[in-house]
């Protein structure tokens, strides 16, 4: 179980993030969803430990921990592909550095393609195919750190609708093939919830939970489920509220 308490953060005396508590169970799925600029990406740097908190503190399967950057692991809105590489050698990166022979991490690597739908394009640049497929070659790479925690910072911001909705089905995989537990940032309503365990919105600055709601809804979901689309109209409302007049 991921633990997060009372975690603050201000620049220059204005508070960005303001004793923000949460908990990730093992395995579950907890998305935060809030305004643009709401501090989400600050909340992230903290927690990867890329910015010192204020106060607060972090505790993963019970262990007080500084911060989660040798623990979890990330994915962002940009797949920071390096374009020199094709899919392959780009997912087998995280092996590549922490020395694990290429005749081990070679069949990972094929094992997440044959999974994530990229047999066949192992070789190709990411120029050369879509952005949806850079996103899953992302996907396969940040498994390849082989962490039990991974955090998500709007993975799939970047997509079209369309794609977006396949990818999300790839991203359940991280809960139920996995077995990942998994704390993700988004601004999409419906990717929140369709994906999440439970559901966090967030204030505007300084960064707040306002609200905490269980989903109870079975897996596969879809939009027109009257339980998700009640909890949708009272997330939109909360937003609404919360915007600067
Ligand atoms: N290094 C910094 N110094 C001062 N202010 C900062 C710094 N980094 C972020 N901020 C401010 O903190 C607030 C939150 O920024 P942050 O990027 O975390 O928000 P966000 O929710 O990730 O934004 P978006 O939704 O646009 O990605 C913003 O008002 C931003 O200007």
């Amino acid at each position: 179980m991921l633990i997060i308490e009372a975690i603050s953060k201000h620049f220059s005396g204005s508070p960005v993030v303001s004793d923000v508590d949460l908990t990730v169970p093992e395995n579950g799925f907890t998305v935060m969803i809030g305004p643009s600029g709401c501090g989400k990406s600050t909340f992230f740097d903290l927690l990867m430990g890329a910015l010192p908190m204020d106060a607060g503190s972090i505790r993963w399967r019970g262990a007080a921990v500084p911060d989660l950057s040798r623990l979890a692991a990330y994915m962002q809105q940009s797949d920071l592909l390096l374009p020199w590489l094709g899919l392959a050698d780009n997912a087998r990166l995280p092996a590549d550095i922490a020395g694990d022979p290429v005749a081990r991490s070679g069949g990972r690597v094929q094992r997440l393609f044959d999974r994530l739908g990229l047999a066949g394009f192992e070789a190709h640049l990411p120029s050369m195919v879509s952005g949806g497929m850079r996103q899953r070659c992302a996907l396969a790479r940040t498994l390849m750190f082989g962490r039990d925690l991974v955090l998500l910072d709007e993975p799939l911001s970047a997509l079209d609708a369309i794609t977006r909705r396949s990818l999300q089905q790839m991203l359940r995989l991280l809960q139920t093939d996995f077995k990942k537990t998994i704390l993700m940032v988004t601004h999409d309503i419906d990717e929140a919830l369709l994906l999440a365990d439970e559901l966090l919105v967030l204030s505007p600055p300084p960064m707040q939970v306002t609200a905490r709601m269980a989903l109870q809804v079975p897996q596969p979901r879809c939009m027109e489920n009257p339980q998700l689309v009640a909890i949708k109209h009272r997330v939109l409302a909360m937003l609404q509220e919360e915007r600067p007049s």
